[in-house]
């Protein structure tokens, strides 16, 4: 293997010293995704070719950055599982399986996806799935340490990627939805030791404020919050200024999201969907921008920060660009947490504006669902969720992934709301029922669509937009050579003109794409690297990009000449359904609505999967035999299915698996179709939108 140098203090906060390397989860601490290296570039991309790729032996879903330092590339795949290859050709290592009980998959909102390492000294850190922290040498792929950083007994999960400085390992969680209330931890890098911890929002008054920040937020919250966990959760974006000396956090949403229930007297609810600058030696408050004061509608400010150098209205500011689930672009000054900027980039109906005398949006009436639906523009899943960003410094342009989607918020009435523990907890309606019927109406006006957006800074605005066939798709880089690369759902990996939007080069990854891609160099020779493979809530919930099943998730990794190919990947048979069963129509529709507040969230909503776990239309005989034991007795527990006996019974069970019996036949019966009727639903079921077929359901 190649010879590795510690990656001290001094590396990573000169790393365009480093261009060859790929050491922190955005490249740089301003986390910019933007590559200084050249040689792949807007006249050399077109013999751009894959050199290696790396096949793991499942097709969860991959959300991961691989880190490149000194010639060697460190990943994590499904499960926290972790992996050093050499980053010339892609070759083991070694491997790391932390182990995660498969049993937590009821908890992870999205799979068991992971976004990546950190690196410093001769150490990476991984956060699990179940909330540890773990040292791991970098040479040997052996744990140094391991701390538990939550309570067991709760729904905590990590899913984000540790960020390290000054010696210290900083790192969030998720879970709000399923009641928990967020904090950051700083451990020592060395020891594991905790350093400091900040809970985002006030636990219960009566056990006392951490810290005069608590007790000032504490103020903005009434009723009883604590019971449902609060939310708050950080659970991707941390980022530290090394100019500034200061670290930022991006809070999460509200649990539950409704916040007629969580905060029933109102109230702005500190610091839910807030940038939050803490010192980062102590962990202390130091500012805060509360960008969705009181949020209702799972809008987050987890999304990724980038810190950058601009000129705003003649003046030089160091600020954070922000492009959260909200939908707006926030410029940040990060001397003062003022917002100096917050312009739509998607579109948005929840807030006419940013009143900028006092930074806060003005709602539009009746978009909070207060006792009657509305269709909210973006929706939960955001205008730009976790998928990584890209800024150049160059064109001046950050490029965003975005997703120009509604949805509608029909509220449970607040007295009518029951908490489920280990389930999600929103405070709407998730059932297709009648909320989808009008859903459906209110979307066919407005089709989910999906763009790269190229967005002037400075200008704060749109400079193009490159309209992509699906939605959901992956992240983004930008190099010094003048290009944009990101992968798409619909299993391709696009290199673009920076200033232009135009498609360059294009290759197909037979799998979709949800990160963003790195850039790094070998033997003088420039790379493009990215982990491909379907997964995590925002595809898994909304529509497929294949009919059935997915290659085994990989790495890819491209370079000029590159000549390494994809072995062909031939779909697998679907499996004819038993025959319907003789549930009646009231059943099925039961079985519906359990489906949808139980099982989309990982087998897709309208029973259409994603080919990363169990396509419900496609079962084999085995599995329909087995379902109940399946659902109530844990009988595919170590392959990741949790049971559900704390909240579905045996009849529950059999209308579930009618309806999905019923889901498999209707798509037979619509394979067997044709025309341009036929063809006309199959291609609004694979657009995605599950608004669409419900459409089109007879
Ligand atoms: O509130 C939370 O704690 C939390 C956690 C996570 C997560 O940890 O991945 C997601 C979300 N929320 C969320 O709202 C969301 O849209 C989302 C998408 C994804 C993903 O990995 O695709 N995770 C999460
Ligand atoms: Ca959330």
């Amino acid at each position: 293997a190649p010879v590795s140098l510690p990656v001290s203090g001094e590396r990573l906060l000169a790393a365009d010293r480093e261009p060859q390397n790929w050491m922190s989860y955005g490249r740089d601490y301003a986390e910019q995704r933007f590559s200084p290296l050249q040689q792949v570039n807007q006249y050399t991309v077109e013999n751009l070719g894959l050199a290696w790729y790396f096949e793991s032996d499942n097709h969860l879903g991959l959300e991961t950055t691989p880190l490149v330092i000194d010639g060697v590339m460190y990943f994590t795949g499904a499960w926290n599982k972790t992996f050093a290859v050499n980053a010339g050709n892609g070759e083991l290592l070694w491997r790391f399986d932390p182990e995660v009980p498969r049993s937590k998959s009821i908890t992870a909102c999205c799979g068991a996806i992971n976004r990546g390492l950190a690196a410093w000294g001769e150490r990476l850190f991984l956060g699990t799935l179940d909330g540890r922290l773990i040292a791991i040498d970098r040479v040997s792929g052996e744990e140094v340490w391991s701390t538990q950083t939550t309570d067991p007994e709760q729904a905590y999960s990590i899913t984000g990627a540790p960020r390290v400085a000054k010696g210290l390992v900083f790192i969030g969680n998720g879970g709000s939805e399923f009641g928990t209330r967020g904090y950051v931890s700083a451990y020592s890098a060395e020891t594991g030791e905790l350093r400091w911890r900040f809970y985002t929002i006030p636990g219960n008054p009566e056990e006392g404020f951490e810290n005069d920040a608590m007790e000032r937020a504490a103020a903005t919250w009434n009723g009883e919050w604590w019971r449902y966990g609060g939310g708050g959760t950080v659970w991707d974006s941390i980022v530290y200024d090394q100019e500034l000396d200061q670290l930022y956090i991006g809070v999460g949403n509200g649990a539950p999201h409704n916040r007629r229930i969580r905060s029933p007297g109102g109230g702005d609810n500190l610091f839910l969907s807030s940038v939050v600058a803490l010192d980062p030696d102590t962990g202390e408050y130091l500012w805060h921008y509360q960008e969705v004061p009181a949020e209702t509608w799972d809008y987050t400010a987890t999304q990724q920060m980038t810190l950058a150098d601009i000129e705003w209205q003649g003046q030089q500011r160091k600020v954070i660009v922000h492009a959260p689930k909200a939908g707006f672009v926030y410029l940040i000054d990060r001397n003062t947490g003022k917002l100096l900027s917050a312009e739509p980039y998607t579109t948005v109906t929840w807030a006419s504006h940013y009143d900028m005398d006092t930074g806060r949006p003005v709602e539009v009436e009746g978009q909070d669902y207060d006792g009657e639906m509305a269709v909210v523009f973006p929706s939960a899943m955001g205008g730009h969720n976790w998928q990584p960003m890209a800024y150049s410094p160059a064109t001046g342009y950050l490029y965003i992934p975005e997703l120009d989607m509604g949805m509608p918020f029909d509220e449970i009435s607040p007295p009518d709301y029951k908490h489920l523990k280990r389930h999600f907890n929103t405070g709407y309606h998730t059932d297709s029922g009648d909320t989808g019927q009008r859903f459906s109406q209110a979307m066919m006006a407005h089709l989910p669509k999906s763009h790269l957006l190229a967005w002037d800074v400075e200008q704060a605005k749109i400079a193009w937009k490159l309209p992509h066939p699906h939605i959901h798709n992956g992240g983004v880089l930008a190099t010094a050579g003048n290009l944009v690369f990101q992968g798409t759902s619909d299993g391709r990996m696009l290199a673009v003109q920076a200033e232009s939007g135009e498609v360059l080069w294009q290759f197909d990854t037979q799998n979709s794409v949800l990160p963003g891609p790195i850039s790094y160099e070998v033997d003088g020779e420039q790379y493009i690297a990215v982990a491909v493979g379907r997964g995590g809530v925002l595809t898994s919930n909304t529509g497929r990009a294949y009919p059935t099943g997915n290659p085994n998730n990989r790495i890819m990794a491209f370079k000029l000449g590159g000549a390494a190919s994809l072995p062909p990947f031939e779909r697998p048979e679907r499996p004819l359904p038993p025959p319907r069963t003789d549930a009646s129509d009231e059943e099925i529709l039961a079985g519906r609505a359990l489906f949808d507040r139980f099982c989309a969230r990982c087998h897709g909503a309208n029973a259409v999967g994603d080919g990363s776990v169990p396509d419900m239309r496609y079962l084999e005989p085995v599995w329909h035999e087995n379902f109940e034991a399946i659902v109530l007795e844990g009988l595919m527990e170590q392959a990741g299915m949790p049971r559900f006996d704390d909240v579905l019974d045996s009849g529950d069970v059999r209308n579930i698996h009618a309806y999905v019996i019923e889901r498999a036949h209707e798509d037979l019966e619509l394979r067997q179709e044709s025309g341009w009727w036929a063809t006309l639903k199959d291609a609004a079921a694979d657009a995605g939108a599950r608004v669409v077929s419900w459409f089109l359901r007879p």
